[in-house]
């Protein structure tokens, strides 16, 4: 069934040509949802309507923000297997990874719904006597959230619930390959008793985004996506003084070192590298393997990889579901002919798979013997292919785990107590796992990056108060 999608702009699902669509990766006969692609008067009419509603939700009590939240927890919960399905149906991860994501929007709120509750602020002794000083964290304004397709509903959760936790008001602009994901998310926190103007959902081209970033009245802009993106989402932003946020991409190490036992070290790798179909911004798409278990480690990966089920999303048996869409396709096949180009050893898959349906389906690639500084170990490539570079020890793993423009998370997978500890200190990167897959984060701490996968505060968990509000001090004489 083909759904029709509206914004959602002042509390009102407002309706357009729908000129856009969304459709099914694993079966691109299929629409999953048109769309009317909005322009400036919707990005105009958005900012306003937040603009309207900002005064009155700053000012609600914090249990009125903390029930909405937890309401639309609740809801999405409830929904879990409906929208996961839909997820699945138009993003392309497997029905298990797309209500595990649905499931994990859902805990954000309810996370979200006890931040609003907290303490945030501080009371203080002044440094003169009889004078009281307190710290307030205050509602910033209005939030632009633009955001990407590879988590539709977690990344939109991570921003929206923070933003409306605090107070702010916001204008949500999702990716064109997942508006019905989107919509569905909006839906839901209209149901649970949003007041008009506090959430509005423009869909619509990149270029919407751009109006959002330029528009005066938007107050700060959050934003997940590719680093071009980013980068001029940021320059536009800091250039007439709006608060920004930007977590872009990775080319996450995992190194393995002689010492890791085979088997957990191949299953790491084979979630970090192929599993979401390697479209994560926490991929290990680079791994690093010390010469004592190099090869063994490359042909038990290789088998693993090549055991996979790739198939359609919403097939229960399927392990790796197709590539998003033709061009997120074509770039994955272009790596493997890149990396070969270069010298790599194509040990299995990158070839285009042809199933019962028209889909974007690729057999998990594993391109080994790479150096350091080819491409395929610079350039983020989001999706199933996964090199490995052989070296001589720890040493050697870690300075070339830390080379390049990323750094948003590293692994190492170890027995050794001495190495992992180094390794924790020494890894550039936001975040750092040991014995885990680089990607697979936890809702309720922060997440982020250093270099070009990250700019501004830190998003997620109790980090998050950083950015969505702004911070007052009080004086108060006798
Ligand atoms: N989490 C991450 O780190 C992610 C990284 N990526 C990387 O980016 C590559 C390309 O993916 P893609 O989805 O095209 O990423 P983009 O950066 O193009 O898109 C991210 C979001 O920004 C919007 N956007 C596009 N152009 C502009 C603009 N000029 N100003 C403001 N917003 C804009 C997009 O809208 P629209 O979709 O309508 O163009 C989308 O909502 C991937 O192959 C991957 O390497 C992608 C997604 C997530
Ligand atoms: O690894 C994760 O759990 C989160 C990844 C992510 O945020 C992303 O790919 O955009």
């Amino acid at each position: 069934m083909t759904q029709s999608l509206t914004h959602f702009i002042g509390g009102e699902a407002v309706s357009g040509e729908l000129t856009g669509a969304s459709t099914n990766p694993s079966n691109t006969d299929e629409i999953v949802a048109r769309y009317p692609q909005g322009g400036q008067a919707e990005v105009d009419a958005a900012v306003d309507a937040a603009r309207s509603a900002l005064p009155a939700w700053a000012d609600a009590s914090p249990e009125v923000r903390s029930d909405l939240l937890d309401r639309t927890g609740a809801l999405i919960m409830e929904r879990a297997k409906d929208l996961g399905r839909l997820l699945a149906r138009e993003e392309g991860k497997t029905l298990a990874e797309g209500t595990g994501e649905v499931m994990r929007a859902a805990r954000i709120f309810k996370y979200f719904a006890g931040e609003a509750l907290r303490r945030h602020g501080q009371a203080l002794e002044s440094t003169r006597p009889g004078i009281d000083v307190t710290t307030h964290r205050e509602a910033v304004g209005v939030f632009a959230l633009i955001t990407p397709w590879n988590f539709p509903i977690a990344i939109p959760a991570w921003k929206a619930a923070p933003a409306l936790a605090f107070g702010n008001t916001v204008v949500l602009k999702p990716a064109s390959p997942t508006p019905a994901i989107a919509h569905a998310l909006a839906a839901i926190i209209h149901e649970a008793g949003a007041p008009a103007g506090v959430f509005n959902l423009i869909l619509g081209e990149g270029r919407m985004g751009s109006a959002l970033v330029d528009h005066a009245d938007v107050a700060g802009v959050s934003f997940t996506g590719s680093q071009g993106v980013g980068a001029r989402v940021a320059e536009a932003a800091v250039k007439r003084q709006a608060r920004v946020q930007l977590e872009m991409g990775g080319k996450n190490p995992l190194i393995v070192l002689d010492d890791a036992d085979l088997d957990k070290a191949v299953g790491i790798a084979l979630d970090g590298g192929f599993f979401q179909t390697g479209q994560r911004c926490t991929a290990s798409s680079r791994v690093i393997v010390t010469e004592g278990i190099h090869d063994r480690f490359v042909a038990a990966l290789a088998e693993r990889a090549k055991a996979l089920k790739v198939g359609d999303a919403l097939a229960s048996d399927t392990q790796v579901g197709p590539a998003v869409s033709q061009g997120q396709f074509e770039q994955n096949r272009s790596y493997v002919e890149i990396a070969t180009g270069e010298g790599g050893r194509l040990v299995t898959g990158g070839d285009a798979l042809k199933l019962a349906t028209p889909g974007y389906y690729m057999a998990p690639a594993l391109v080994a013997d790479t150096a350091p500084d080819m491409r395929i170990n610079v350039e983020e490539v989001f999706g199933p292919v996964v090199s490995t570079v052989r070296v001589k020890n720890y040493e050697e793993a870690l300075e070339i785990a830390n080379r390049g423009d990323f750094g948003l998370s590293a692994g190492i997978v170890t027995n050794s107590l001495i190495h992992a500890r180094h390794f924790r200190r020494a890894a550039k990167a936001g975040m750092v796992m040991v014995n885990l897959p680089t990607a697979g984060v936890d809702y309720h701490v922060p997440f982020g990056g250093t270099r070009k996968s990250s700019y501004g505060a830190r998003e997620q968990g109790f980090a998050a108060v950083e950015f969505y509000t702004q911070m007052k001090t009080v004086y108060v004489g006798g």
